[in-house]
């Protein structure tokens, strides 16, 4: 039987009541395991056809799946590490699900490690816009920047900032944001009984001073017309109801909008635990585990209708010049680049999105698409650059079945044979037509270029 703290228990009978004893109940039943498929590499229907495990889908996420986590292990599968999908407990696809990306839109994430939203989110622009992804733990934000580059998401800023150090940067400056805030985690006791070990009664208090900061600073940053959506994975109403309450009283220019598509499972946010009776809450979501096979949950979904006004803050402009080796490399390609979006920064050369703003004075782990790096007389393509082409997008490819066992020892970083090449020079090693990264032919053998930090341990 499970202990929760008492606090906690009096809290969810008082919001529950007579639905207690089922959410109770429901610390007995098996652990959800989700895969969510990146439709930025594959559709839905093309990788059902190719997936090696069984998949049951999720029936209020597109392209979410539970998968039986006992008996399978897909981190461990190649298609994992060609970014084909992203393993993510079920109700933690939804926030990212439920805010409309449009091609273009310029994007935040504004609490985004390890990156559970900020990849589809990524994947949803299609290589469109730009999505800029920051937490305020730089050593989080170095995981949130792998699996962003796994994903193949090049049109991307990723930073690790103080948000109320990023308004100067981008004021008014996103059509779309983000906030999965950070949060007392009472929604996870089920998954992770560790959270209920951390918890304390002062808590949420202490988590809604968080949020409260958080939000007013995301604010700055919205648009006119932009959306904003607000995640907790918590219970309690100080931060979930009456943070937006507070919220929408004190901007008279932001409303709630309905959190679409519905689903039979999701519970309307408690009218009755705001401090103001405020009728427009019910258009939040909860997500009970007990009501849907999930992890508690918060979601509010706001629209800021303000006159628009001319945007504050001055593009960067980027030299576009480029050594004849990393022309060359580029000229293979089949992507037309901007040459204006060219940076060549020391060695690295990097392809930023359209219309950055100035960034010195940023602390970002990356700017842009890292294409490569132009070394003396040559250039060597990006691990990133692997990860954001397509297969038919470059000449030399090196296409192996999912089965063949060179793509393990590929994985582990091993020089492999490859008699069916004869050509020499950088090849993308691809999956079942997924890349994986690049390998140097010489003599018939190819040199792991597989990078370093990413190999898998044997
Ligand atoms: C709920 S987690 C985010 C999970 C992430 N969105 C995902 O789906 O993978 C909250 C994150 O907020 C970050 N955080 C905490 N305080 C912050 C702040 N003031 N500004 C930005 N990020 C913050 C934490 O480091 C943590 O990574």
């Amino acid at each position: 039987m499970i202990q929760l703290p008492a606090a906690f228990s009096a809290k969810m009978k008082r919001i529950l009541q007579g639905e207690y004893e089922d959410y109770l109940a429901c610390f007995d039943d098996e652990r959800l395991y989700g895969l969510r498929v990146n439709e930025g590499k594959i559709s839905v229907e093309e990788f059902l056809e190719i997936c090696p495990f069984e998949l049951r889908k999720i029936p209020w996420i597109h392209n979410g799946f539970f998968y039986d986590g006992e008996s399978v292990s897909p981190a461990k599968h190649p298609y994992y590490h060609a970014g084909l999908y992203y393993l993510q407990e079920p109700s933690a696809m939804t926030p990212a699900s439920r805010l409309p990306i449009e091609a273009g839109d310029k994007v935040l994430d504004l609490c985004a490690a390890p990156g559970g939203k900020a990849t589809e989110l990524g994947a949803k622009l299609k290589r469109t816009g730009m999505l800029v992804a920051n937490d305020i733990s730089n050593s989080r934000a170095k995981g949130l920047l792998k699996n962003i580059e796994v994903f193949g998401i090049g049109n991307v800023l990723v930073l690790s900032e103080e948000p109320g150090h990023l308004i100067e940067f981008f004021p008014h400056f996103f059509d779309k944001i983000l906030i999965d805030a950070p949060c007392s985690g009472e929604g996870m006791f089920r998954k992770d009984p560790k959270m209920i070990k951390a918890w304390s009664e002062e808590s949420p208090e202490f988590f809604a001073g968080l949020q409260r900061g958080i939000l007013a600073q995301a604010l700055a940053m919205l648009k006119p017309e932009g959306m904003l959506l607000y995640s907790t994975c918590t219970f309690d109403e100080r931060e979930n109801e009456q943070m937006i309450e507070e919220l929408l009283i004190a901007h008279p220019s932001l409303s709630l909008k309905n959190i679409t598509p519905n689903y039979e499972g999701f519970t309307n946010g408690f009218v009755t635990l705001t401090k103001t009776e405020m009728p427009e809450i019910a258009k939040s979501v909860r997500i009970f585990p007990h009501k849907m096979a999930g992890e508690g949950h918060f979601l509010a979904l706001l629209e800021k209708k303000e006159e628009s006004r001319p945007l504050s803050y001055e593009e960067a402009t980027y030299q576009g010049k480029l050594p004849v080796e990393a022309k060359e490399f580029l000229d293979l390609l089949g992507i037309s680049f901007d040459k204006s979006r060219l940076s060549l920064q020391k060695e690295r050369l990097f392809y930023m999105p359209e219309g950055v703003p100035r960034l010195k004075g940023l602390r970002f782990l990356r700017s842009g698409l890292l294409l490569g790096e132009c070394k003396k007389n040559r250039f060597e393509p990006s691990q990133a650059l692997a990860m954001y082409l397509k297969k038919e997008e470059y000449p030399f490819v090196l296409d192996l079945s999912a089965t063949d066992e060179r793509v393990l020892r590929y994985l582990k970083g091993e020089t492999i044979a490859a008699p069916e090449l004869s050509e020499k020079g950088y090849y993308l090693v691809c999956v079942d037509g997924y890349p994986l990264g690049w390998g140097k032919l010489v003599n018939r053998m190819l040199k792991n270029k597989y990078l370093p930090g990413w190999r898998m341990s044997c």
